[in-house]
């Protein structure tokens, strides 16, 4: 990467988050050349001028797209994955899908935060992490895409950025639940805050560090995400709490919806370590109709009691 502040940048996916991203990073002043599903397939010569790829597509764009790229991928041209979610496939992270298909010198970098979309669209200030083993390169990311309406930290914990990322959107459907039954303020901070522990589990375990789990890609996006109505999860569980299906419920949200997936791969997850994921257990639980959603609320309020250092 030269010293020029402008970057050339190549976007893919312009759904809600990528167009969000366009639009603040070309009125920054960088070049940016983008490509959707829409479009038709990916043209060959896509990143042949760019210096950051920026991917924005939900997780089921992922794999496709990485197969499609696979082999075309200019040398050593990092990728900033901003996708939140755990692939149920492979129980893997955006990055270890990405990962697969990349030729290993690639830098891989994540994008993961408190940001709903609408708000940043309407020029509203918010905050969020670059994440990447690469310190230099998230410093100088740092400080060319940071602008007046979306402030850029760094950390160095890529794997503990993206599973707080995905596992706050199974938290927000369980908040939509518990809101949408009418359960009250106490219900819904003692859920996140359980919410909480439950992605430290997965977190740590994944070989993620604490201290993400308290910043803004773990705690500071549970809090935007499991409290607005902007969220598309926290509506998904709202939904669900009214009664609807859950493909009724996707449906009539008619967007990227992650956390029903996230939730299934984190139980995957947890049986294949171990691990208790109660609430993310309880929201599987009411998508699989197994449970209706105050049978969930039942069944968390009736486990065995414990200490508060237990999942
Ligand atoms: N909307 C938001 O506020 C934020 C969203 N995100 C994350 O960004 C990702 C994208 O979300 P949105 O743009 O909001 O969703 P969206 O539903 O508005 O757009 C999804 C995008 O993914 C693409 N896509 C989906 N399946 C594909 C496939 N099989 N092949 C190729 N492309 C495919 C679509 O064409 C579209 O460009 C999600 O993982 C979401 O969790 C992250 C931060 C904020
Ligand atoms: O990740 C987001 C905000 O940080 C977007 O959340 P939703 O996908 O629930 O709308």
């Amino acid at each position: 990467m030269g010293l020029r502040l402008g970057l050339r940048i190549a976007l893919l996916g312009r759904g809600a988050w990528g167009e969000t991203l366009a639009a603040l990073w070309s009125g920054q002043g960088h070049s940016i050349r983008s490509w959707s599903r829409r479009d038709g397939p990916l043209p060959p010569d896509l990143l042949a001028e760019a210096e950051l790829v920026v991917a924005a597509v939900s997780m089921a764009g992922i794999e496709p797209i990485g197969l499609q790229l696979a082999g075309h991928w200019p040398d050593a041209i990092p990728l900033l994955s901003c996708s939140k979610g755990i692939d149920l496939d492979r129980l893997a992270t955006p990055t270890q899908l990405w990962r697969r298909h990349l030729p290993p010198q690639v830098p891989l970098l994540v994008l993961s935060g408190p940001n709903l979309a609408t708000e940043l669209r309407r020029g509203l200030p918010a905050a969020s992490v670059l994440s990447s083993d690469r310190a230099d390169l998230a410093a100088d990311l740092q400080l060319r895409l940071s602008g007046p309406s979306l402030r850029l930290y760094t950390n160095d914990d890529p794997v503990g950025t993206e599973v707080a990322g995905a596992l706050k959107n199974v938290m927000a459907v369980a908040a939509g639940i518990s809101d949408g039954l009418s359960l009250g303020a106490n219900a819904r901070a003692s859920l996140l805050c359980r919410g909480l522990a439950e992605i430290g589990v997965v977190l740590e375990g994944l070989g993620g560090r604490c201290s993400t789990l308290y910043g803004l890609a773990g705690l500071g996006d549970l809090l935007a995400t499991a409290t607005s109505e902007l969220s598309r999860n926290y509506r998904f569980g709202l939904f669900l709490a009214e009664g609807l299906e859950p493909a009724e419920a996707e449906r009539r949200i008619g967007a990227t919806v992650e956390g029903p997936r996230t939730a299934r791969a984190a139980v995957g997850l947890a049986q294949r370590h171990g691990w208790s994921l109660p609430i993310c257990a309880q929201v599987v639980r009411v998508l699989q109709g197994s449970a209706l959603p105050r049978e969930a609320v039942q069944a968390l309020m009736e486990r065995d009691l414990r200490s508060e250092r237990q999942p």
